[in-house]
């Protein structure tokens, strides 16, 4: 038997929206992690850029309208309420209210569509947070507990896959030459090494991998692209201490390898991320942008999959497939309560 869920926990990175936010967000992001303060320092300067303030929680809230009019057009009315790991508003804070409005079956999707560390099992992890700050706040909740569900891992999605073509097609158009030669560049945010063997022995990577190849198998079948493997798959936005190594190659050093090989225009595609949040803004249409202008590289970079409909139509199918208690459980990224996959797909790492 299983009961209904009543709500929808749009659970994210969090960014700082203030000037004076951008050091305890970074330090908050970066706590136990190792990475080195000028490393920080640098970070925090591509805040600053854009006056101390991140896109990504007004990204997320734009979804979050979109995701609201998908659920009313499918007859299924969950609201949906937002929390965040790293800043305000908090997950505990969301999950603390969603309980106090009395919502006891909480469906939760998280704003990346990986598996691995930072993608699946840090999500498990805030949700477990979240449960324990719960039990500590609301003491009875224990009596009358909370079911936080998170949905499963989407990259394998056609709707995913299909709105991500789509932005290739339409930055393919936007090139300054459209109807001549170009390299697709497919991105995703790097992570280190030991952490993707960790988990599945590169489950991350092989599903960014198989991402990729899903895509350009779209856009080679409507003559986007040539036969055979004509993209490439890199990484960005590595951290940590320059010894420790990161998935590459980095996407930089790319664009000067495609440039020295006589390439003359790049369609750069983040299909690591879902919205324009800083990763994206700034180490894609900042730096690589201006890298690309020296290397004398026509660019254009696909958009990220955001408030597509079909995207965020995904999201309002996702919920609906679990929203009555039913739904894949042993679907790779679901899991109860934090206590992380049931399929097992992101281990202990
Ligand atoms: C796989 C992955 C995703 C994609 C999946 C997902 O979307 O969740 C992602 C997304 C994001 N990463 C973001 C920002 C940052 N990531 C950092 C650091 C790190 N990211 C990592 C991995 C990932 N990160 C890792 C292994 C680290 C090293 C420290 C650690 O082991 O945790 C740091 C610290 C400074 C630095 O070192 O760069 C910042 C500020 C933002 C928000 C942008 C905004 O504010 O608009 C978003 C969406
Ligand atoms: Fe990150």
């Amino acid at each position: 038997m299983s009961e209904p869920f009543t709500a929808v926990l749009f659970l994210s990175f969090g960014g700082p929206e203030r000037p004076e936010e951008v050091m305890p967000f970074l330090e908050n992001v970066t706590r136990g992690r190792g990475v080195p303060a000028d490393r920080l320092a640098e970070v925090a300067e591509h805040y600053h850029h854009f006056g101390g303030a991140s896109p990504i929680n007004g990204l997320n809230r734009d979804m979050m309208a979109a995701l609201r009019s998908g659920l009313a057009q499918r007859g299924a009315d969950l609201p949906v309420y937002f929390g965040n790991r790293n800043w305000d508003p908090y997950v505990e804070d969301a999950v603390e209210t969603m309980y106090r409005d009395g919502h006891r079956r909480i469906l939760v999707f998280t704003t990346s569509a990986w598996g691995g560390y930072s993608g699946c099992k840090q999500y498990h992890e805030d949700i477990a947070r979240a449960v324990a700050a719960l039990a500590e706040r609301v003491p009875e909740s224990t009596a009358d507990p909370v079911l936080l569900r998170k949905l499963p891992q989407y990259w394998a999605e056609a709707a995913f896959l299909e709105s991500q073509a789509d932005a290739v097609r339409r930055a393919v158009a936007a090139l300054p030459d459209p109807t001549g030669p170009f390299r697709l560049v497919f991105t995703a945010h790097s992570i280190p090494v030991r952490a993707d063997r960790a988990i599945g022995d590169g489950l991350y990577s092989r599903q960014v991998d198989a991402a990729c190849a899903q895509v350009a198998q779209r856009l080679t079948a409507d003559g986007t692209l040539g036969a055979g493997r004509d993209y490439d798959q890199v990484w960005q936005s590595r951290s940590g201490p320059p010894e420790v190594p990161w998935l590459e190659p980095d996407i930089a050093d790319h664009l000067r390898a495609l440039a020295d090989d006589g390439v003359e225009q790049v369609v750069v595609a983040p299909i690591g991320f879902v919205s324009d949040h800083l990763e994206v803004i700034w180490d894609l249409d900042s730096e690589l942008a201006e890298l690309a202008g020296e290397l004398d590289l026509g660019y254009s970079r696909a958009a990220t999959v955001g408030t597509d409909p079909r995207f965020t139509g995904l999201i309002a199918d996702l919920v609906q497939r679990y929203a009555d208690g039913g739904g894949d459980l042993d679907a790779p990224g679901c899991g109860d309560n934090g206590a992380g996959c049931r399929a097992g797909c992101c281990g202990d790492a």
